[in-house]
């Protein structure tokens, strides 16, 4: 089961419960079995499920909970904070700083991924001004040097290893005492991974700790290993001190339940995940919006993050004017468009939007905001065009109205200022957010007073916006 799917289980489980004329006892017990099945059949540990619905069990007491209280919510908000309390072990993981040397240790199983997120570490802080350097004490692997000293090159980042030696331990030492004197703030030192965890693995990992001293062992997971998750974790947990958690392969087929259990195994944070094989398909982790997706309820915060990181700053304030003045034109669509294709694996996900493509955005009228002006015989001579069906020109029409009707509802939303996006998250009020959320959404939550005293107890509407963002769809 994708994660997709699990979410996709646990949103209809708590949707069955909302349709129950009561919520009782047993229209929770019939959710939380439900949510239980779609949770062990992602592979999350046995153990962690059955505390969590304990838990939620002893949070919602039914009896207690006064009418008029919307029990729908309580329990979606005691899942909610459960699967968070799942993910977050309480306490975050070693931080490196910029401009102050760390050693930063990778450990995994073979083909786990380890090399590949070695380099897109070191990429990630790079682009943001770090200095990092690759030392390759993976001796055991022919080739393994080959792969990082290409992933490094192509990053241009600074790397060390041998062809010649095969003490991991010695080219460990060496590389990190080389870049240490080269003022290097991250010294990244990718380990052997094996088949299956061996007494030798973890033999040689612990005296590669012992030697090089890092200030954070980064533990690297494949997402798809389902169950053995909670063993493997805790095996190299036994062996070395593992801070924090990678998991990769968030792209595929995983069973993205392993994350859970990781983190309980070895009481470590998720810090990134891994969404595909280039480079810059690396994310960090945050809790509250991962759960937020995994349930259905959109990721708001971190899209405008993103957002941030793809509108080019000086097109900031001029493109939000333009939002708060009501005028979304298709041009605007366009170059977002444009801009989130930048963004990877979301930029694929809109690629897919049917009839999207460069050749099929009507040229001379992208600057209009009424799409009355795309009239048939225009419709049918922009699909001629490009080669499209009408249907594709009348589609991607569509998908422009939709986005310019919400727009439209945030005119005159105040502009944040240069460069602070999230600013504008900040900004939505209940009355904003209202007009936003999808009307049976508004419904659940219980309308608009329902939706003030969530943000209140929220206590600030950005994590309101992590938790409800996403539009109607
Ligand atoms: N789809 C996808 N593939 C990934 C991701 N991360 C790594 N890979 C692929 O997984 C394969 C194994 O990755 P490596 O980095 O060679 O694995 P490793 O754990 O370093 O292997 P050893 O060095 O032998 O321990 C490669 O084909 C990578 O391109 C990811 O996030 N998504």
């Amino acid at each position: 089961m994708v994660l997709a799917q699990l979410g996709g289980s646990i949103s209809r489980a708590l949707q069955q419960m909302s349709n129950a004329t009561i919520i009782d006892e047993k229209a929770l017990n019939d959710c939380l079995n439900e949510i239980t099945r779609a949770l062990l059949q992602a592979d999350v540990q046995f153990k962690l499920v059955r505390d969590m619905q304990n838990n939620i069990k002893k949070i919602v007491n039914l009896d207690d909970l006064a009418a008029g209280h919307n029990k729908r919510r309580i329990i979606q908000q005691a899942i909610f904070n459960e699967l968070c309390k799942m993910l977050d072990p309480g306490k975050p993981s070693f931080t490196p700083k910029k401009g102050k040397t760390s050693v930063v240790m990778f450990v995994g199983l073979q083909g786990s991924g380890k090399t590949t997120t070695c380099t897109k570490y070191a990429y990630y802080h790079q682009k943001k001004g770090w200095k990092p350097a690759l030392v390759c004490a993976d001796t055991f692997r022919a080739g393994a040097f080959d792969q990082l000293k290409q992933n490094a090159t192509k990053a241009k980042i600074p790397f060390y290893g041998s062809y010649m030696e095969s003490d991991p331990v010695k080219i460990a030492v060496e590389g990190v005492e080389r870049f240490k004197q080269e003022n290097c703030d991250l010294i990244i030192v990718d380990t052997s991974g094996r088949h299956k965890q061996e007494v030798a693995l973890f033999e040689e990992m612990r005296q590669v700790s012992e030697a090089t001293k890092p200030d954070l062992v980064l533990f690297v997971m494949d997402s798809s290993i389902g169950q053995a998750a909670f063993d493997q974790a805790q095996a190299f947990k036994q062996s070395v001190a593992v801070g924090a958690v990678i998991v990769t392969k968030m792209d595929g087929h995983a069973k993205g339940g392993g994350a859970l259990s990781a983190v309980a195994a070895t009481k470590s944070p998720v810090i990134f995940i891994g969404t595909g094989e280039h480079m810059d398909e690396f994310e960090v982790f945050d809790v509250k919006p991962f759960v937020s997706r995994l349930l259905g309820m959109g990721d708001w915060s971190g899209f405008m993050d993103k957002i941030h990181e793809v509108v080019p700053m000086d097109q900031q304030p001029e493109l939000l004017q333009k939002l708060s003045e009501g005028n979304f034109t298709l041009r605007i669509m366009y170059e977002q468009f444009q801009n989130i294709l930048k963004m990877g694996p979301i930029g694929q996900v809109f690629s897919m939007l049917p009839g999207f493509s460069q050749e099929l955005m009507p040229k001379g009228q992208l600057d209009s905001t009424n799409p009355k002006l795309m009239n048939d015989s225009r419709i049918m001579r922009i699909a001629r065009g490009s080669g499209r069906q009408v249907r594709d020109v009348m589609e991607m029409l569509e998908e422009y109205k939709r986005l310019a009707k919400i727009w439209s509802k945030m005119k005159g939303l105040k502009i944040p200022k240069k460069g602070e996006m999230s600013a504008l998250s900040r900004n939505m009020n209940a009355q904003h957010m209202s007009k936003v959320l999808p009307p049976q959404m508004l419904k659940q939550i219980g309308g608009m007073g329902g939706l003030q005293n969530l943000m209140k107890q929220m206590g600030s509407s950005k994590d309101m916006m992590g938790m409800f963002g996403g539009g109607d769809k």
